[in-house]
């Protein structure tokens, strides 16, 4: 019997570009999901997703984050993100069918997810290390992205003389950030003057 590829199901994946840098891992798939998967995948995350516009508080001066987010998991686990104190919103079906990938392919479970939507070359995320106090140390963390391509750097966060890395991530991408990767070094997207379209990224964690 033929059994032919469901919109739910992945293709096979192969091995990853693996990125082995001082102090750091990181392994990036290039194409996890269809076409199909990831033009229906961007669609239903714009639309079912509950984006919030949050701001952080500079030297005392409210300013809002460039980029849209939200924040997904198990129930009671809560988790501050640049100074905001998020509940996490109950897993959707679509959010754990990407979940399940994301757990195959880094050999983890993952309890929590934050989600940025990048509307315009405007939107980033500024330098920043995911090493925040309730995260487990250590643990993978699943970074999945949908939509345009966007430049991913990372910079070591003490040793200047290592070199950058910069990764294009593109739509149906996931890339693993293992080890010591957070505990050394910072990543960011930097905002771009070219036009390009939203992106919409998934970063799966696990809160202790
Ligand atoms: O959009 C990305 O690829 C990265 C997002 C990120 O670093 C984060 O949410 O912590
Ligand atoms: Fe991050």
């Amino acid at each position: 019997m033929i059994e032919q590829l469901s919109l739910f199901d992945t293709y096979p994946h192969g091995s990853p570009e693996e990125i082995i840098v001082p102090d750091g891992h990181l392994q990036l798939y290039r194409s996890i999901f269809s076409d199909a998967q990831v033009s229906s995948y961007y669609n239903q995350l714009k639309k079912e997703i509950r984006w919030q516009q949050d701001s952080i508080t500079l030297f005392g001066k409210s300013q809002p984050l460039p980029r849209l987010t939200a924040w997904y998991g198990d129930p009671e686990r809560s988790y501050t993100y640049s100074g905001i104190a998020m509940e996490p919103t109950p897993w959707t079906p679509l959010l754990q069918t990407i979940k399940a990938k994301a757990e195959t392919l880094a050999k983890v479970t993952f309890n929590s997810v934050l989600l940025n939507f990048y509307r315009t070359g405007e939107d980033g995320v500024s330098w920043h290390a995911d090493d925040e106090p309730e995260l487990k140390k250590g643990h993978p963390i699943a970074s999945v992205s949908f939509g345009a391509t966007r430049r991913f750097l990372l910079k070591h966060k003490t040793d200047s003389t290592i070199d950058k890395v910069e990764l294009m991530l593109t739509s149906g991408s996931v890339l693993l950030m293992l080890d010591t990767t957070q505990e050394y070094w910072l990543h960011q997207i930097p905002k771009t003057k070219k036009f390009v379209n939203p992106r919409i990224n998934l970063t799966f964690r696990f809160i202790k």
